[in-house]
């Protein structure tokens, strides 16, 4: 089949500094299998080795502390420690020897940390001090007490520094293709985003241009650092998630968004959740359309619902030239570009296995089943 002919899902696309040979994605998917100093396990680079075994897949591997103390869960990877690079670059190393890609996610966790996760000394820290009762991941008891502190300036200066310095870590060390930002689910980035986890009174706080200040200089540093064309963010402008969540976030995300453009036409991608508004009506009214028009022709990755809905992610791409990330349906199925491609019906994951913390069993992780056991031209998706 000619290039011209293949769904447009299928068809070859430039992000960055990288060609694709077709447009689905791995999104970033937490698992909790480092161990307890956030060193990824060799199992972790057999898990991306086979999700890249289709060649030019891009992965976007999961969720990765920055710093110590932008932690707060425990047996989530870092990727500021020699350790912690050194188990990284086996699985870029892996990934890379299927001929495929791999950007790591970016995270700092601010109100969501757990407080008896973090370091003795490091800072419990926020935008401002808003309680979090419900944390999105619930391996300890929930909750009653715990108030962040507001983040001095200083500290937000820090912050873009540590962003920096593990994009550089990142790039420079582990052999990753580029870092995603983790702007969205709100943690750090989007409490400062949002009006409704933002109090304060600073030039980080109130109107749009001081709620997205931080993000920005995020944004800024780490292109600094390695790059625009290695350089994405991701971000969910319709998250109500762990108690959070705005009226209108068309305003902030326009001006985010415009100020991006403006500042670094070249970066790699945006990376959008799509509204898990709870029925047809809402999740069209929450539309990212008004981000696609302001980023344009530029790379935008889309994300939410197209693990369930096979056709949806041939529509998208189609009516609206996105790339389109799967987490769900990759965990389950290895080979799931070859699976969408040949109209396979996919694998449907173990959820109690979703999160295992620290577990070095492969069940639910590494034993998901390809569909060809044997390599073979109909593995590739240019056949
Ligand atoms: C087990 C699991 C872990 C996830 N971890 C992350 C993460 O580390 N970073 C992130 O931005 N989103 C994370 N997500 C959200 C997914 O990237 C994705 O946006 C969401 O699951 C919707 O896509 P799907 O319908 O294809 O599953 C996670 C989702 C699941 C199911």
């Amino acid at each position: 089949m000619s290039s011209n002919l293949k769904p447009v899902l299928f068809q070859p696309i430039q992000v960055g500094d990288i060609q694709l040979e077709h447009r689905i994605v791995h999104a970033p998917t937490t698992r909790f299998r480092a161990d307890i100093d956030g060193v990824p396990s060799p199992l972790v680079a057999e898990y991306y080795a086979q999700r890249g075994s289709v060649p030019g897949t891009l992965l976007i591997a999961e969720a990765t502390f920055i710093a110590r103390k932008a932690g707060g869960f425990r047996n989530v990877p870092g990727i500021w420690s020699p350790e912690q690079i050194a188990g990284w670059k086996q699985v870029t190393d892996a990934v890379h020897a299927k001929g495929s890609f791999i950007y790591l996610q970016l995270w700092a966790l601010g109100r969501c940390a757990y407080v008896e996760h973090l370091a003795p000394g490091d800072p419990y820290v926020s935008s401002s001090p808003t309680k979090l009762g419900t944390p999105m991941h619930m391996d300890s008891a929930p909750r009653t007490d715990a108030l962040p502190r507001e983040m001095t300036v200083d500290e937000i200066k820090e912050y873009c520094e540590l962003f920096a310095v593990a994009a550089s870590n990142a790039v420079h060390k582990a052999g990753f293709d580029g870092v995603e930002v983790h702007g969205a689910n709100a943690y750090l980035p989007e409490q400062f985003l949002m009006d409704s986890l933002n109090q304060r009174t600073d030039a980080y706080g109130g109107s749009v241009e001081n709620r997205a200040r931080f993000t920005l200089e995020v944004i800024d540093a780490i292109v600094k650092s390695v790059g625009a064309t290695k350089t994405a963010i991701r971000l969910s402008p319709w998250n109500k998630k762990q108690e959070s969540g705005m009226a209108d976030p068309k305003p902030t995300y326009s001006y985010l968004v415009k100020e991006i453009r403006a500042q670094h036409p070249q970066l790699s991608y945006i990376h959008l959740l799509e509204s898990h508004g709870d029925d047809s009506a809402t999740r069209d009214a929450e539309s990212n359309d008004f981000i696609r028009e302001i980023w344009g022709n530029r790379r935008l990755i889309s994300a939410g619902g197209y693990s369930d809905d096979r056709e949806k992610g041939f529509r998208v791409a189609e009516e609206k030239g996105d790339i389109i990330a799967y987490s769900r349906a990759f965990i389950a199925n290895p080979d799931l570009p070859c699976r969408i491609f040949h109209d396979i019906p996919l694998l449907t994951g173990d959820r109690a296995k979703y999160y295992t913390y620290g577990s070095s069993d492969p069940s639910g992780y590494t034993d998901y089943s390809f569909h060809f056991t044997k390599y073979s031209k109909a593995m590739s998706v240019g056949a």
